[in-house]
């Protein structure tokens, strides 16, 4: 681990984004309009640059809660998946409309994990985002809550975008997985409860003692918290890529990031690493 910044500009074509609940939705439940503006327009810039971008969104429930003036998460599962279904399509709806007012076009694409587990299903998918992209379209994923499930033989569900967009990036080959959140990056311990976490600026390997460290999530509609992210690191480095966890309050920050700003934390292979730092 590291906690002094390196430059790291990278010449990214292929860059995927994932958003989480907790920069989508403000804590009382309304939906942060200025980020999700934002995240069209910087998203919408980068197209215009020639690169590939891949958007994975959560927020549906989040969104389906605020649609029905609901504060709590319903704890069963048909009633999270018909919150989906609402605050999917309002959600995408919005995302249409940001972007379209950037002359930007999107197309969604709705995972469950059967999708990647069967090689004709894995393929025509892996068509579709090739399609989109070579078309300049931005495609904004997210899992298809309405009708995952993850109980008795039928294993269909992610559970959760961090990993899923960790799936998405390596299949799709991207270049970098930046994962955007309502933390700087990842702490020596959870800053929500520690007001002494230091922010570490690069993880080359991960551990049961970082781990440790990763606590639950951070807001209301969120669902893994840092181990998902964790783990989501842990797939691409596996895959000899690189991820980047940083604050989503300014999407403009991924702009800074590709311009090898030293912000967030890295999580960078080793082999990487020891290239990079000569
Ligand atoms: N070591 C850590 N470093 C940074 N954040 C941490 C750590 N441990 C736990 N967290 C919590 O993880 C939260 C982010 O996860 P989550 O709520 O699932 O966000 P998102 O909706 O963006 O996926 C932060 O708000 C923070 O409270
Ligand atoms: N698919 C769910 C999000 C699940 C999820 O991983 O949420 P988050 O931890 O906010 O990225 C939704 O759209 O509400």
């Amino acid at each position: 681990m590291e906690t002094a910044s390196e430059n790291r500009k990278m010449n990214v074509k292929r860059l995927v984004v994932k958003v989480g609940t907790s920069s989508l939705v403000y804590p009382n439940g309304k939906m942060n309009l200025e980020t999700i503006d934002q995240l069209a327009f910087v998203l919408s810039t980068l197209c215009g640059q020639g690169k590939e971008v891949i958007l994975v969104s959560s927020g549906a429930i989040g969104v389906g809660l605020n649609a029905l003036r609901l504060t709590e998460r319903p704890t069963d599962i048909s009633a999270q998946q018909a919150l989906a279904s609402i605050g999917q399509s309002k959600l995408i709806t919005l995302f249409n409309q940001r972007f379209d007012h950037y002359n930007q076009a999107i197309g969604q694409l709705l995972l469950t994990h059967d999708v990647f587990d069967f090689p004709a299903s894995k393929q025509h998918v892996l068509d579709t985002f090739d399609r989109l992209l070579s078309m300049h379209i931005v495609p904004i994923v997210n899992e298809n809550d309405s009708v995952a499930v993850d109980e008795l033989d039928h294993k269909t569900k992610f559970g959760d975008n961090d990993q899923l967009s960790a799936i998405v990036a390596m299949r799709t080959d991207a270049d970098l997985l930046v994962m955007l959140s309502d933390t700087e990056g990842f702490y020596d311990a959870n800053p929500m409860t520690h007001d002494d976490a230091q922010l570490i600026s690069t993880i080359h390997t991960i551990t049961d003692d970082t781990y440790a460290v990763a606590g639950g999530k951070g807001s209301r509609y969120g669902t893994g918290g840092m181990v998902t992210k964790l783990r989501a690191a842990e797939m691409m480095m596996n895959d000899d890529k690189e991820m980047v966890l940083a604050s989503g309050a300014d999407p403009a920050i991924i702009l800074d990031i590709l311009a090898g700003k030293p912000l967030g934390t890295w999580f960078v292979p080793e082999r990487k690493g020891a290239l990079k730092n000569g």
